[in-house]
């Protein structure tokens, strides 16, 4: 038996869709696997009730497959499902490298990317790998077709999530086709800035890199309140506010001292908005981590 830690993450940071991603230090899905003749799953914790146990429908199922390694999967979810926290990707991520060990596949971190990235087919329509990549490896990571690379790096966040479910499916449904040459040139300068900051763990640069003029104006709309609650943090004093992976959580980049007053600006903004929310003061974190 092999059980992991598999922590949340943000995927996007504005600039970086569908490439940049973080670790953060909590919370987390506890992934337990035991070897069978056949992949079963169960699933407890946080919103388990609206996650499938059949391996074709959950993304643990699908890296089971890829790894050739069935299981008996236990899934304690800490990570809620549908919150842009990654939810989806801390399990297979958690399963991805619990398996390897269980299996002895010998593959390393940066190989299990993206055979845990199929997990996230299942679910969103394509293997995107910036959920699962700082879910492996932890840090700030960029997720390109020819690999990942990742940063560790010390950044302030606070990451709000509202009681209301957007699933990425419908986030990627809102997804503009194309872009005006301006709107790239804004885009590339602010990813360039965010990854600088993440280089030197300087949060100004962080925050002012999260700017997107291309898919985040859409995507906010899916989010009441979001107006109010990105506002709010950046009169609090947070350096950049976006919305985190495909919402509804909204992330915020900020010096460490802000953490408290910032969340609660934020808890307010949604709150004025008539939406219950929660927050998390938290830091980049690790990887998924063999218990
Ligand atoms: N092991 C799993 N954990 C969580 N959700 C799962 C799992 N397997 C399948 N799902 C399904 O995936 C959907 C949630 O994933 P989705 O990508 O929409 O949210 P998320 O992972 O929290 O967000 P994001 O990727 O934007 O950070 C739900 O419909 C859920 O039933
Ligand atoms: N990059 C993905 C992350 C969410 O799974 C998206 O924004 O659709």
């Amino acid at each position: 038996m092999v059980t992991v830690r598999a922590p949340a993450t943000s995927a996007n940071l504005g600039s970086g869709f569908d490439v940049f991603g973080v670790a953060l230090d909590r919370p987390a899905d506890i992934v337990r696997v035991s070897k069978a003749e056949q992949t079963t799953i169960t699933v407890t914790g946080v919103g388990s009730q609206f996650i499938p146990e059949d391996p074709a429908r959950n993304t643990v199922g699908a890296v089971a497959e890829e790894l050739d390694a069935p299981a008996h999967i236990e899934i304690n979810k800490g990570v809620r499902p549908a919150s842009g926290l990654g939810s989806s990707a801390a399990s297979a991520a958690g399963a991805a490298v619990a398996l390897n060990e269980l299996y002895d596949r010998g593959l390393s971190r940066s190989e299990l990317v993206p055979i845990a990235a199929e997990g996230e087919a299942v679910v969103s329509g394509a293997p995107h790998a910036d959920n699962v990549a700082p879910s492996i490896l932890g840090g700030f990571t960029i997720a390109t077709a020819d690999g990942v690379r990742s940063i560790e790096t010390d950044i302030p966040l606070v990451a709000c999530l509202p009681e209301i479910a957007v699933s990425t499916r419908d986030a990627r449904r809102v997804v503009p086709d194309t872009a005006s040459i301006p709107d790239l040139v804004t885009t590339v300068g602010n990813a360039a800035t965010l990854t600088t900051g993440m280089c030197r763990s300087d949060p100004v640069l962080v925050g002012k890199g999260m700017d997107d003029p291309l898919i985040t104006p859409a995507r906010a709309e899916l989010i009441t309140g979001y107006d109010t609650v990105r506002s709010y943090a950046l009169e609090t004093g947070a350096t950049g506010v976006t919305v985190s992976g495909a919402g509804p959580s909204v992330i915020a980049a900020c010096h460490g001292g802000d953490r408290r007053a910032i969340g609660s600006a934020m808890l307010d903004g949604f709150s004025e908005n008539g939406v219950d929310a929660r927050v998390y003061q938290v830091s980049v974190g690790n990887g998924a981590t063999i218990l």
